[in-house]
């Protein structure tokens, strides 16, 4: 464990206050939890920067960065499902990506790879999508912007597959 290690597990830490937030119909408290998503999930690069920074890349690092990511963005997402605001055949495709590349992490082997690989462009690409798509659907938004944040969410489902296809072809 080091300090990147610690900012990286530190980030689930605002995941409670979001799902308080997230779940009340008030306006701006919804608009809170979108502020404590963006923050959560736009510190992504802060961990992977220190790391280098400080020569502190770690094996338990590479694993536990884009673990934290899919945790960041899975829980919004079922708690979305449980509003009913987002497509939970949608959310099923993510998460199936997510524990396919989350267990080929810790074999990566089954590929050929002879240690854990980070993440690569695709996938932060991928968490890119996903953040802006999750926040869209968070937002209290007028009625009007619901079809276009479920293209959104569509079009980081898209790019959530394929970027898992990317990992696992040799
Ligand atoms: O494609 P993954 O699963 O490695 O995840 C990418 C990370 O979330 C980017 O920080």
């Amino acid at each position: 464990m080091n300090l990147p290690t610690w900012i990286t597990i530190s980030r689930l830490l605002g995941l409670p206050f979001l799902f308080y937030f997230l779940n009340n119909p008030t306006p701006s408290y919804r608009w809170i939890s979108v502020i404590i998503f963006v923050v959560a999930a736009g510190t992504d690069w802060l961990d992977g920067y220190l790391a280098r920074k400080l020569n502190q890349v770690t094996e338990l690092g590479k694993f536990l960065d884009p673990l934290v990511d899919k945790l960041l963005v899975l829980g919004p997402l079922l708690n979305l499902i449980d509003l009913g605001e987002v497509p939970p055949w949608g959310v099923f495709l993510i998460l199936s990506r997510e524990l396919a590349i989350a267990g080929w992490r810790v074999n990566p082997n089954l590929t050929g790879k002879a240690s854990i690989q980070g993440a690569n462009w695709w996938g932060k690409l991928k968490t890119v999508s996903q953040i802006i798509a999750i926040a869209l659907l968070m937002a209290p938004l007028p009625s009007t912007w619901t079809i276009p944040s479920l293209i959104v969410f569509w079009l980081s489902v898209m790019l959530t597959l394929i970027s898992g296809v990317i990992y696992l072809v040799p």
